[in-house]
Parts: structure tokens; sequence; C-alpha cells
């Protein structure tokens, strides 16, 4: 089955996202895309052939969907390039989506280097097992 993956960054990381799933886009082309509204139609927009599902927007309640899609085990991996410096109006739904991501023990990356490693190791083959 091929992997279902949430895609989310904040404002100041959306092009750090962007560049790190068009470098990646032939992996991602394999696997069944999310992605909070902003983010999402960025990486559309810069990777046409992806087919990504559009949430809403991150402050209007996208983290929330995505946390949902978790708890109901239709997400197997979140990359979100989280912005550590900046106070965010919805800071509270951003901290549940990432309880979510450890309740339900689903491979997480919250910024590029382990997002990078968690590709590798997709990228490899690996399956989890
Ligand atoms: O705010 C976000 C995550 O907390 C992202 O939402 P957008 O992709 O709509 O900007």
């Amino acid at each position: 089955m091929s992997r279902r993956i949430a895609l989310i960054a904040h404002d100041l990381k959306k092009d750090d996202l962007v560049a790190f799933v068009s470098v990646h886009a032939a992996f991602f082309e394999t696997c069944s895309l999310v992605a909070t509204g902003t983010t999402g139609s960025l990486v559309k927009a810069a990777c046409p052939q992806l087919d990504v599902t559009l949430l809403k927007s991150g402050p209007l309640g996208g983290d929330q969907q995505i946390g949902a899609l978790i708890a109901e085990g239709a997400i197997d991996i979140l990359i979100f390039f989280v912005d550590p410096l900046t106070p965010m109006p919805h800071d509270v739904d951003v901290k549940a989506l990432m309880r979510l991501g450890i309740v339900y023990d689903i491979a997480m990356a919250l910024n590029r280097a382990s997002a990078e490693m968690i590709l590798r190791s997709e990228e490899a083959g690996w399956n989890g097992a």
C-alpha cells in the first residue's frame, strides 16, 4: 500500500518544504498526500504532477483535520516544518497535532533533517516492519 503522508509548513518554512518535496518528487508521486491549504497549494504549484488533497488552512482548522486523520489511522507519516520562533494564533492546534502524532506513534518529522532521514529510509524500501 502506498504511504499516506501529511505535509504542513509554517509560513517561514514553506519554501524549505516545497524545495524538499521537489527534490523527492519521484517518491512523493508514489504516495497519497494530504496537506493544509496554503502549504498544499504551494506544493501543487511547484510539483503539478503530485496529487495533493487540500484541507483547510492551519489557522482555520487544517492542523486539527490532519490530527483527526492521524487518530483514524489514515496517516503513516507527518512531515511538518515548524517555525519555532514565531508566535502562532493557533499554537494549541499545532501542539495538539504533534501530540496525536506521538500518541499514535506515526513517523513524524518536524524539520528538514529528520524529514530527509525518513525519506532516505522510505526510498530505500524500508516499510517500517
Ligand atoms: O498553519 C499551518 C500549520 O500550523 C499551516 O497552514 P497553511 O498550510 O494553510 O499555511
